[in-house]
């Protein structure tokens, strides 16, 4: 069948296949030295468990001929047929006694997988957890957050099933379908050639479908991320799409979504619930033409009811595991791809090292020197290609530019969000690469327009930075950002609890929160960005208040957007293209009528 529908699916193969199969599995040993023992007696469990299993029908040849012959001579005797401990009784507890067996083993073989897939679940999340700390912010540039949740959850939970449920019936279907035909040859060739032409046939169709099954669900887990995403991003623009007037767009968008996830699963569930019929069909016939020909070699006397029971029983115990074959092969090998994929998040490189010990002690001045700082996001393009000035303690440090001039690229490399390529950032005289990353980030405080607040009080909100903080320090934080007053409208105050997405918060009161976090935490340099269009003027000023109180005594870099307010900044740095092309005091660059004058005039023309 080479449909145009048969082009994703053939990457959902792809997706589904490990690439180092051999590599991964040993990988996968060496992380789990600890468990090898409990590794160990799952195997030494699982060989016993097949043996029993083997032998249990074997040993019930002997039973039932003696119950069999028994009751026939006393039926032509006309005496009443007993069993006692000599006489098969002792047979039959044996029998039971290899039976409980069988189950405990199992039993104990499974919780020992589930205990074991668990223990490496929750290694591997935790490192998965801790990775994502360490990895560079490009890391996340380039990769989708689906991408990353999708290693901690789906796949994890995919490695999980396989190693629980699927490794153990792979070890048991292994042992249970060799000794079985083993035995099954040694009773009667003919109906074990029959059965195993049946099997044959059932085999072919599994594996047949097996593949197709399983890159229709992998089809499906794609549909039901693009219907989650579109609902997602129709819920978290509704105001957007509302503006715009695109309602019937965004709903029509997710119709399609969901129409493509209603006919994958169509197919997905129709293969599923019409293979397993169709191969019992095959397995069926099978027995049935076993057991027409062990009646007639039961007639011939060629074969013991004893032998009949017994083959059954082989049949039934090996058909599943030979059946079900195929599809935990394949089951096994998209699990070993998530596994593969997770080992790739965990090899990602890492952000450098951290030195051990802080370079500076205390409270650093806040003076900050760029010098001949060179970067690009991308090895290929550089951005950045020869940045200097300095910031002395105490000033306001003005950044301006038009979209998409690098004024958040430099506050990215000031944090240390990214690592300069060439050339040196220095806090106080030190290179900042000799410091740890959070030690120098603990001396900045950050109000972006972007604000982001957590679902927690008001007060756990501010006290984000100092969660130690005393009522009265967070108060007087708040009164600092002049939100104080707003907080005492809420229904329970600084202990209002902030939702989510926090709706009943206008963006600029959620600025000014955020400020007041600022203040609470009292850092020597801060970085501001501008409140834009999305506040009335009113607040604007409120913010722009704020913010001025919050400057004094502190280094600060202020991404400015309107001029007007940055008339009084100790420096400021025009940005084109990534580079400063002017810098100074606004009436030195006025005066110089250059491109920062451009851009003055512009916005008071
Ligand atoms: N994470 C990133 N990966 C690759 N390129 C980036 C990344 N962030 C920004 N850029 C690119 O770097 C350049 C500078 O972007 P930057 O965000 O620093 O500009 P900006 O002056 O802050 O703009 P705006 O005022 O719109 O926020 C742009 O060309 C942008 O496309």
């Amino acid at each position: 069948m080479q449909d145009e529908q048969n082009i994703p699916y053939e990457d959902d193969y792809a997706y589904e296949m490990p690439d180092h199969a051999g590599k991964t599995i040993r990988r996968l040993w060496r992380s789990v030295s600890d468990q090898h023992g409990r590794l160990a007696v799952v195997l030494v469990s699982v060989a016993f468990y097949t043996l029993l299993s083997i032998y249990a029908p074997f040993y019930s040849v002997r039973i039932v001929d003696f119950l069999w012959n028994g009751i026939r001579s006393a039926h032509a005797q006309g005496t009443v047929f007993r069993v006692s401990w000599e006489q098969g009784g002792r047979e039959i507890a044996v029998l039971l006694a290899v039976y409980t067996a069988t189950a405990g083993l199992y039993t104990l073989q499974s919780f020992l997988m589930s205990s074991f897939a668990e223990r490496l679940s929750l290694r591997l999340r935790t490192e998965i957890s801790e990775k994502i700390n360490r990895l560079p912010l490009v890391y996340f540039d380039n990769h989708k957050t689906g991408e990353v949740m999708s290693r901690a959850v789906n796949d994890l939970d995919k490695m999980s099933e396989a190693l629980q449920t699927g490794l153990l019936r792979l070890f048991t279907a292994a042992g249970m379908v060799t000794g079985s035909l083993v035995v099954m040859f040694q009773m009667q060739v003919w109906l074990t050639l029959i059965f195993l032409f049946f099997m044959g046939l059932a085999l072919l169709s599994t594996k047949l479908f097996a593949a197709k099954t399983l890159q229709l669900a992998a089809r499906r887990q794609q549909c039901v991320s693009n219907v989650t995403a579109r609902v997602e991003e129709a819920y978290s623009g509704r105001v957007i799409i509302k503006a715009f007037g695109r309602e019937q767009n965004s709903s029509r968008e997710i119709h399609r979504a969901t129409e493509e996830l209603a006919e994958v699963s169509r197919k997905a569930d129709f293969l599923v619930n019409a293979i397993n019929p169709a191969i019992r069909l095959v397995n069926r016939l099978g027995q049935v033409l076993i057991a027409v020909t062990a009646g007639k070699l039961l007639i011939d006397g060629a074969l013991s009811v004893g032998t009949f029971q017994a083959f059954f029983q082989y049949v039934n115990q090996s058909a599943e595991p030979l059946t079900e074959g195929a599809y935990m092969v394949n089951s096994m090998q998209s699990a070993l791809a998530s596994v593969e994929r997770i080992y790739a998040l965990l090899d990602e490189p890492e952000i450098g090292a951290e030195p051990e010990t802080a370079a500076l002690t205390g409270r650093t001045e806040g003076r900050v020197e760029f010098r001949n700082v060179r970067f690009g996001y991308t090895p290929e393009r550089v951005l950045m290609k020869d940045i200097s000035f300095t910031a002395h303690p105490g000033q306001k440090i003005a950044v301006v530019g038009s979209t998409g001039a690098g004024k958040t690229t430099l506050i990215n490399l000031l944090m240390r969000f990214y690592e300069v390529d060439g050339g040196t950032i220095l806090l106080d005289g030190v290179d900042t690469k000799t410091m740890s990353r959070s030690w120098l980030r603990s001396h900045f405080g950050m109000v972006l327009q972007d604000t982001w607040l957590f679902e927690g009080t008001i007060a756990e909100n501010i006290a984000y930075g100092k969660p130690d903080a005393t009522r009265e320090e967070i108060v007087a934080a708040a009164k600092a950002a002049r939100v104080d007053f707003f907080v005492r409208t809420m229904p329970k105050g600084y202990d209002t609890v902030l939702g989510n997405d926090t709706e009943n918060i206008s963006v600029g009161q959620r600025q000014l929160l955020t400020i007041a976090r600022v203040v609470l935490s009292n850092p020597a340099l801060l970085i501001l960005d501008e409140a834009t269009s999305s506040v009335d003027t009113r607040t604007e000023m409120e913010i722009n208040r704020a913010m001025n109180a919050l400057m004094e005594n502190r280094t600060s870099f202020v991404i400015a957007h309107r001029l007007s307010t940055i008339v009084d900044a100790d420096l400021i740095l025009v940005m084109e293209n990534g580079n400063i092309i002017e810098q100074g005091k606004h009436r030195e660059l006025v005066k110089a009528n250059g491109p920062y004058a451009q851009l003055y005039y512009s916005q008071f023309a």
